[in-house]
Formats: structure tokens, sequence, C-alpha cells
């Protein structure tokens, strides 16, 4: 579902004298439908940019990011947020919160913009924010002002709420409490289960350890260690 090829990324620093930061070469990747994977590596070694550039975030200067029969990395716009909506979720770290929107059209937004019957996207909201033990009084209001963990859960839900058959996971149980924590491994197990194809970054060990069924450690990808 997800393939990555010879893929390669370098940073330019034009306020810096045009300074070069060579940061990927060479990277190879394969997800399976019902698989998840885990990237690891030290800080720095370039998960963030390589889950970047699979959502079109950052652009490849060179290989191939093919997500079912797009290839991201010379995708147009147009192509990448058709796939965004249909085919490849991500779930990052930190809520885009838009004011004044209730929590529970944040969350049935990505069905709606697919053609849900707006019924049918607010019940699986509903459920999903119920699961994710969001408290009914909080649904109408703008999570905003929610709480961190709050704020993250309703990201969750909005990350499940349609099932891609590709999905990019940030993070996902990072200041989470366990019986919520317990609430995103089974969303993630069940995702698994109808065939979706995942990439992970998890520094939640056990949690990485439950779910992934490989790691992938992309310091094999810096250059030094590729050249
Ligand atoms: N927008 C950017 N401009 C310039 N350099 C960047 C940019 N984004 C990342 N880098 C550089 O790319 C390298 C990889 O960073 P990245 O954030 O992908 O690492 P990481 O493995 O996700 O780290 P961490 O575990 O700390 O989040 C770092 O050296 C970083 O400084």
């Amino acid at each position: 579902m997800i393939r990555i090829e010879n893929l390669s990324k370098s940073f330019v620093l034009h306020n810096q004298g045009s300074a070069t930061i060579p940061v990927m070469k060479d990277a190879q990747l394969s997800v399976a439908p019902g698989e998840c994977i885990a990237l690891t590596g030290v800080s720095g070694a370039g998960k963030s940019t390589l889950m970047r550039m699979i959502y079109g975030n950052y652009l490849a200067n060179a290989g191939r990011i093919m997500v079912g029969d797009v290839d991201i990395a010379t995708a147009q716009p147009r192509e990448i947020i058709s796939l965004r909506r249909e085919t490849l979720g991500y779930v990052s770290q930190f809520l885009r919160v838009v004011p004044r929107v209730a929590t529970m059209d944040v969350v049935a937004e990505p069905l709606l913009a697919i053609g849900t019957p707006a019924d049918q996207a607010r019940d699986k909201a509903c459920s999903l924010l119920q699961m994710l033990n969001i408290p009914e009084r909080l649904w109408s209001l703008s999570p905003t002002t929610f709480s961190g963990g709050e704020q993250q859960r309703v990201n969750i839900a909005r990350g499940f709420a349609h099932d891609y058959p590709a999905l990019l996971l940030d993070e996902p149980t990072a200041s989470l409490d366990a019986k919520n924590r317990e609430v995103v491994l089974s969303l993630i197990d069940a995702a698994k289960t109808r065939g979706a194809a995942i990439i992970g970054i998890f520094h939640d060990e056990a949690a990485r350890d439950r779910v992934c069924d490989r790691e992938v450690d992309v310091t094999g990808f810096t250059p030094q260690r590729a050249a």
C-alpha cells in the first residue's frame, strides 16, 4: 500500500548562506495492507522528515513515495489533496483547532468531506468521542480551550473517523492516561484488522511493541551511513 524507493532529502537554508543539510539518502520502505511499522532512530535521525514527505508536506529531492498508485514525490497539489481526503490519514501530535467549530463537527469533518450523510458522520463522531472518554457536555464546544490530552483525543477521533487505507501516526499515545492509551491501541489494532497500512512514530516503547509488526530505524537512511 505504501512503497518508498530511493528517497532522498536535503534541506537548503536560504537564510543561512544556502547551507545544505543532507538528511536522507536512498531510503527504502514498504508497508503492506494490515501492517503497522514503527519508525525508530535517535532524535534528529529524520523520522518526522520522512513522515512529512509521505504526507506531501516536504518535497522529496529524488525517489518515489507510492501510496496506492499515486507517487507523492511528483504528484500535483490537487492529487495530494484528493489522496489525503480518501486514502491517506495523518494523526499529528497536535490538533489544529478552528475556532468556533464544535468538537463533534471537527471529528465528523473527514467523513462529510467524502460525502457521508451528515447523521451518519455525526453518529460515528459521537461514538469515537465516547470511546475516547471526551465528556458529552464538551461535544458542542470548540476544542480551543480543551486540555492537551483532550485535544489529542479529539485529534485521534478525527484521524480515525474515516477508514483510511493508509495512516500516519505521530506519537498517538503521548500525553494520554493508561485508559485512553488502551483505547488508542485498540483503534490501531482495529485499523490493522480492516487492512490499513500504518506508519507510526512511537516513543512509547510498550505501545510500539504491542501494535507494530516491524521497526525501521531511519538512521540507516542517513547519508553518512548510506554512503
Ligand atoms: N524544515 C527544516 N529545515 C531545515 N532542517 C530541518 C527541517 N526539518 C528537519 N530538519 C533537520 O532534519 C534532521 C531530521 O529532523 P527530524 O525532525 O526529521 O528528526 P526526528 O528523527 O523526527 O527527531 P525527533 O525524534 O527529535 O523528533 C534534523 O537535523 C533537523 O535539523
